[in-house]
């Protein structure tokens, strides 16, 4: 059983992202912050958990991230504080997490362009500087949402099954092979 775990500031829409993956759709509006540990989701051998991104509850995820064989961290593109917490939340996550931990770094609300304050190629920096896999999200469109959890599925899986004379899988390439082209223009 894999375990995967959201985290990232209060407010980037860690929950949407979850129900739009879950359930195909997104509640607008409907902002009320997780406490603790939110609603979790079963997928075939994978368990996928929510977050609360507020400081208060810090100690009771750090608790979480010792089994997690996957995290996706998320910032939100018109929330600056968000990606710049970015480098704390990676320091954090090296303190407390598996030392072989995938991680993959979400900007998510890239529907809303006119908002924006990060650019897509911050973001593409800042994973090429901690060696992450990037991509943009929408829990609101759905853009990308199902390959980023795909994308870590399918990297957990072949660490899993990897045999000595395989070619490794390689979730950059992957990621960039997948991305969602028709809407990379209007959004990103
Ligand atoms: N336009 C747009 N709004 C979004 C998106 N994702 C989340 N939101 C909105 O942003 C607000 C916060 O979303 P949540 O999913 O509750 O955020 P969270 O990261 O789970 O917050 P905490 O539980 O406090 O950690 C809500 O009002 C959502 O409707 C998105 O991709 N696009």
């Amino acid at each position: 059983m894999w375990q995967t775990i959201l985290v990232g500031d209060s407010g980037v829409g860690k929950t949407s992202l979850l129900v739009q993956f879950d359930q195909g759709k997104f509640i607008p509006g409907s902002f009320s912050a997780t406490v603790g540990i939110g609603f979790t989701v079963h997928k075939s051998n994978r368990t996928i958990w929510d977050t609360a991104g507020q400081e208060r509850f810090r100690s009771v995820t750090h608790a979480y991230y010792r089994d997690a064989q996957a995290l996706l961290l998320l910032y939100d593109i018109t929330n600056k504080s968000s990606f710049d917490n970015i480098r704390a939340w990676l320091t954090e996550i090296h303190e407390y997490a598996q030392q072989d931990v995938v991680i993959m770094l979400l900007g998510n609300k890239a529907d809303m362009a006119s908002e924006r304050v990060i650019r897509r190629d911050e973001g593409e920096k800042l994973a090429r500087e901690h060696s992450v896999p990037f991509m943009e999200t929408s829990a609101k469109t759905g853009v990308n949402v199902e390959l980023a959890f795909t994308a870590v599925a399918k990297e957990l899986k072949h660490r899993a099954v990897q045999h000595p004379n395989e070619p490794k899988f390689q979730i950059h390439e992957y990621i960039e092979s997948q991305k969602e082209k028709s809407s990379c223009c209007s959004y990103f």
